[in-house]
């Protein structure tokens, strides 16, 4: 199995050599191959096409900021993962991004869906997702939400804690139903990316330590239960993982888990859920696996650590969200002013404000996370300079991002295109500054259509429950 560098778009302290973003190109107008989604190309009159329409012809349409699908790209990512994990059953992790459209895109393509809140499940629930194929997380889900899973039939639902357990067998008893559970663990893996989007390792708030030995007295205790139907384990080690080595560490430590069970139990549990986290290309920096390669990797490990257990091979399953929904947006920006700041040694720094910010990509003020940027609408003769896009809010740390070469001429009115916008931009989304969050479109052979419309400054003022009606009024 391919072993990555580790960190990937993330700022870490342990990467050592100069970043080749930060290397002047020679034409800062090129589409670097594998950060743009697969209809994106720049068209004759130089300016960037998607889905069979220029940035030109969408924003005239949808105006800027907006978060824009290559619908062709997105629906084949889905396929491709489901054909590569042809056996596997492959969950959607809708906190990438959800909305009813991609609900269906994603039934339609036959993968299974991963909701983690009220808002995820209705929303699958109201957009006709069949509630088997439904997965539910969430350290501290309600009873009013297992109520909804519970009585809607869905799939597994992935519990996280000895309170979720009791309030289970509380609700199941109380309903009259069996719930279908898979227990998350935590492997104590040490994932190699930032550590707010770590989730294995001990010290934080997800799921049942294997190390502390309470992985395997839940699922016992879960085994036990009469309205508890056991499935299996769920591990999730992170998001934006490059290096394979911790899905390996994780797999061998679940399966050795399996394994005590079926000595505690004489049981064979019969599925096993390795989470998702896989990294996608933010800059020139990252090179993802494939989806087949992943595949294969993952397949030729379990296999392996199964029959070192003597265990049959489980049902798997894995929840990519990013690498679906990641590389399939592109965010557009209009340029509104910019100013070049001295960083001595001759050196400057050209900043170009736009008209988002960190309400609409949160990603480089909490992880430090690294994007590209290209001018869109044009192409420039210009030479390129080192420059910082950034947002309009009220945040010295408002940057999108951070170091990104432009042409020295990009200036007011200029278009600017981020690609692998998909995953977690709109579903991070804020009203930081009262600003109205962005629309998400589709785009397929020349046609928009609306995913999310732009939120209005109206209905930010809807929810403002002390303003006079009449406000503005005559
Ligand atoms: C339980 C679980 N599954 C799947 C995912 C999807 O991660 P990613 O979008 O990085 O593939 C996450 C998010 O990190 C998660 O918490
Ligand atoms: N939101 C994170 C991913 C982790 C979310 C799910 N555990 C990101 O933008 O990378």
């Amino acid at each position: 199995m391919t072993h990555m560098h580790v960190a990937g778009s993330i700022h870490a302290d342990a990467v050592s050599a100069a970043p080749n973003w930060l290397v002047k190109p020679t034409d800062a107008n090129t589409l670097v191959d594998g950060l743009w989604s697969g209809t994106v190309a720049r068209g004759d009159e130089g300016a960037i096409r998607i889905g069979g329409l220029t940035v030109n012809e969408i924003i005239e349409q949808v105006g800027t900021p907006a978060y824009v699908i290559d619908e062709v790209d997105f629906r084949g990512r889905a396929l491709t993962w489901r054909q590569a994990f042809e056996d596997w059953k492959v969950y959607y992790a809708s906190k990438s991004f959800l909305c009813s459209t991609v609900a269906r895109w994603i039934h339609d393509a036959g993968l299974n869906l991963d909701v983690a809140s009220m808002g995820e499940l209705t929303v699958a629930l109201r957009a006709g997702f069949d509630p088997a194929r439904i997965g539910l997380h969430g350290n501290n889900k309600s009873d009013a939400l297992l109520r909804v899973a519970l009585t809607q039939g869905v799939g597994r639902i992935v519990v996280d804690s000895p309170d979720e357990i009791a309030r289970l067998e509380r609700l199941t008893a109380e309903l009259g139903v069996r719930a279908a559970v898979q227990i998350r663990v935590t492997t104590g893996v040490e994932a190699h990316t930032h550590e707010y989007i770590a989730t294995a390792h001990e010290d934080q708030k997800f799921g049942f330590s294997i190390a502390g030995g309470q992985a395997l007295v839940a699922l016992v205790r879960c085994f036990g239960s009469p309205n508890l139907d056991l499935r299996g384990i769920h591990s999730h080690i992170g998001s934006q993982i490059f290096d394979t080595n911790g899905f390996e560490v994780a797999a061998r430590r679940t399966l050795r888990l399996m394994s005590q069970f079926k000595e505690a139990t004489g049981v064979t549990l019969p599925e096993l859920n390795l989470g998702g986290g896989f990294g996608i290309a933010y800059t020139i920096d990252d090179s993802p696996a494939t989806a087949q390669d992943l595949a294969r990797g993952l397949d030729e490990i379990i296999e392996h650590e199964c029959r070192a257990f003597g265990l049959d091979k489980p049902i798997l399953s894995v929840e990519p969200g990013r690498s679906i929904s990641g590389p399939a947006g592109t965010a557009l920006y209009t340029v509104g002013t910019t100013k070049n700041v001295e960083l001595g040694g001759g050196q400057q720094r050209r900043y170009v404000s736009v008209d988002g910010g960190m309400s609409d990509n949160i990603r480089p003020a909490l992880y430090a996370a690294e994007y590209s940027a290209v001018l869109a609408n044009r192409v420039s003769p210009e030479s390129p300079v080192l420059s910082r896009v950034v947002g309009l809010h009220c945040e010295g740390g408002d940057i999108l991002v951070r170091d990104v070469f432009l042409p020295s001429d990009t200036g007011i009115g200029d278009i600017l295109a981020v690609p692998a916008s998909g995953a977690y931009s709109r579903s991070m989304a804020s009203n930081y500054n009262h600003t109205p969050r962005p629309p998400v479109v589709s785009v397929r052979d020349g046609r928009i259509t609306t995913l999310i419309r732009r939120e209005t400054l109206d209905d930010l003022l809807a929810l403002d429950a002390g303003l006079d009606d009449s406000f503005g009024e005559d």
